[in-house]
């Protein structure tokens, strides 16, 4: 793996890195057939593309069932790090619960209320690898909303991955159906003969299902685009080089779509992370790590300054943002755009991914520059509550007619005047609400 001088960065190799699209572009008119099949022939193009893209002849779409029965029959240390991850999930989401609320500003009482979406589509991937994970991620964040009915896709399989089936039913999920891709994406956005539409689609995926839900999204609602894993490592003299490189192959061993960065203002530290990446690919996933990391979107990337490593990260608005530097919170204090952020030697992504509490499921793409990852707040609508007394109306009446008739809105304006003409001069509020 070469290191390479940020300054020198063509402006070609700028957008490689900072606008990266993890190959979702190349595929969109290919993703938009899918979901039109999908709209137009239901549950036979979902058998059809399972048939094709995973290899699979389906039989029932609908494996709720198979949920419990996965769940009795894993192996129990399996099951235990099941329920210990979703502990610490189920957790960290219910501190985000948000509380509904009603205050007095000056007799305009005001508030905030809040109901969760009444169904939802999770997508749990399960292609190049099994998530059982992403069902927790996805699953617990929406039963602590409150969501009554969580329906969740997954890639079909001749026998479906049993800790996937397991976790889910850990979760709580309503409705299982084995169906994968950009395909599964659209079921849930439009419905099938066996899949109900939901109101909104969340989770994560490879690009056919993050470009699925770019495709749909004007007519379903999404979380964001939570495409192929990326990282970016802010790393100072004091990181430890076997560290940074292990957590870029970590990342990268998601899919050869998938990008890891490492940035630095110390030269030695830059190549001695380039020469363990080098030294750290092995095993079944070699391929896929190399591919990922030898993209135009990944590398070691040396700054000539901190503050230029800085800007890089700033820029770069990664999924995860790992310090492994001196002053971390500083440095963090100073990048506003990331996902989540990981501080310290030994806070590595992985742990985030399966078990810190935090969620999982995060935007990739430079989503990080406007949106957080998945929380209950997903899964809520809000409604704001007002309730003016008739003093109250009186202080902001002329404001409120003022504006009006400056927008032209003259109904707008009389609505308020006719509340105030028809009050008698000392009538109290109590009347007036009666
Ligand atoms: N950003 C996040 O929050 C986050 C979290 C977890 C995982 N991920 C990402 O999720 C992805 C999981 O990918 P995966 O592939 O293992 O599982 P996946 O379930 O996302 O994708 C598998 C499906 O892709 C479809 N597909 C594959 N090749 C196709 C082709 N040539 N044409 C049409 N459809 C095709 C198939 O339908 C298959 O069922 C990874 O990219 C990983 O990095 C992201
Ligand atoms: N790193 C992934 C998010 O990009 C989440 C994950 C699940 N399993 C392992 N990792
Ligand atoms: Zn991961």
């Amino acid at each position: 793996m070469d290191v390479r001088a940020v300054a020198d960065l063509s402006p070609d190799e700028r957008r490689a890195v900072f606008e990266r699209d993890a190959g979702i572009d190349d595929i969109e008119g290919d993703v938009a057939e899918i979901v039109e099949r999908v709209r137009t022939e239901g549950d036979v193009a979902l058998r059809e593309f399972a048939e094709e893209f995973d290899d699979t002849t389906v039989g029932s779409l609908d494996v709720t069932d198979a949920t419990d029965r996965a769940y009795d029959e894993i192996d129990e240390g399996l099951r235990d790090a099941i329920e210990d991850a979703a502990g610490n999930i189920r957790e960290f989401h219910e501190r985000q619960v948000p509380d509904d609320w009603r205050e007095d500003f000056d007799g305009r009482e005001l508030g905030r209320r809040y109901r969760p979406i009444d169904r939802v589509g999770a997508y749990v991937p399960g292609g190049a690898a099994a998530y059982p994970s992403s069902a927790l991620m996805t699953v617990i964040p929406a039963k602590v909303a409150g969501v009554e009915t969580v329906a969740v896709a997954t890639p079909p399989a001749d026998e479906l991955n049993p800790a996937t089936l397991a976790a889910l039913h850990v979760a709580g999920a309503d409705e299982v159906y084995q169906v994968g891709g950009a395909q599964a994406v659209a079921a849930l956005a439009y419905g099938t003969e066996s899949v109900s539409r939901v109101q909104k689609v969340v989770g994560p995926g490879n690009r056919w299902v993050t470009a699925a839900k770019a495709a749909v999204r004007n007519d379903c609602a999404i979380d964001f685009l939570a495409g192929p894993s990326e990282v970016c490592v802010l790393a100072d003299e004091t990181a430890d080089p076997e560290f940074v490189a292990a957590d870029l192959i970590a990342q990268a061993e998601h899919d050869a779509n998938a990008s890891a960065v490492a940035v630095t203002a110390d030269e030695e530290l830059a190549k001695r992370v380039a020469r363990a990446v080098e030294s750290g690919i092995e095993g079944e996933r070699a391929e896929t790590i190399r591919e990922a990391l030898e993209s135009d979107a990944s590398g070691v990337f040396l700054a000539r300054s901190m503050p230029e490593a800085v800007l890089f990260c700033e820029e770069y608005a990664a999924e995860h943002l790992s310090i492994q530097a001196d002053d971390d919170e500083a440095l963090l204090d100073r990048i506003d755009s990331a996902g989540s952020a990981f501080l310290g030697p030994y806070s590595p992504v992985a742990a985030g991914d399966y078990a810190a509490g935090p969620n999982h499921v995060l935007p990739t793409g430079g989503g990080a520059r406007i949106t957080g990852g998945l929380s209950v707040e997903t899964f809520l609508r809000s409604t704001t509550v007002q309730r003016l007394s008739a003093d109250s109306l009186d202080d902001i009446g002329d404001t409120v007619e003022t504006l009006a008739r400056a927008e032209g809105l003259d109904a707008h304006a009389e609505s308020v005047a006719v509340r105030l003409r028809e009050r008698e001069p000392g009538e109290d509020d109590e009347r007036l609400r009666e």
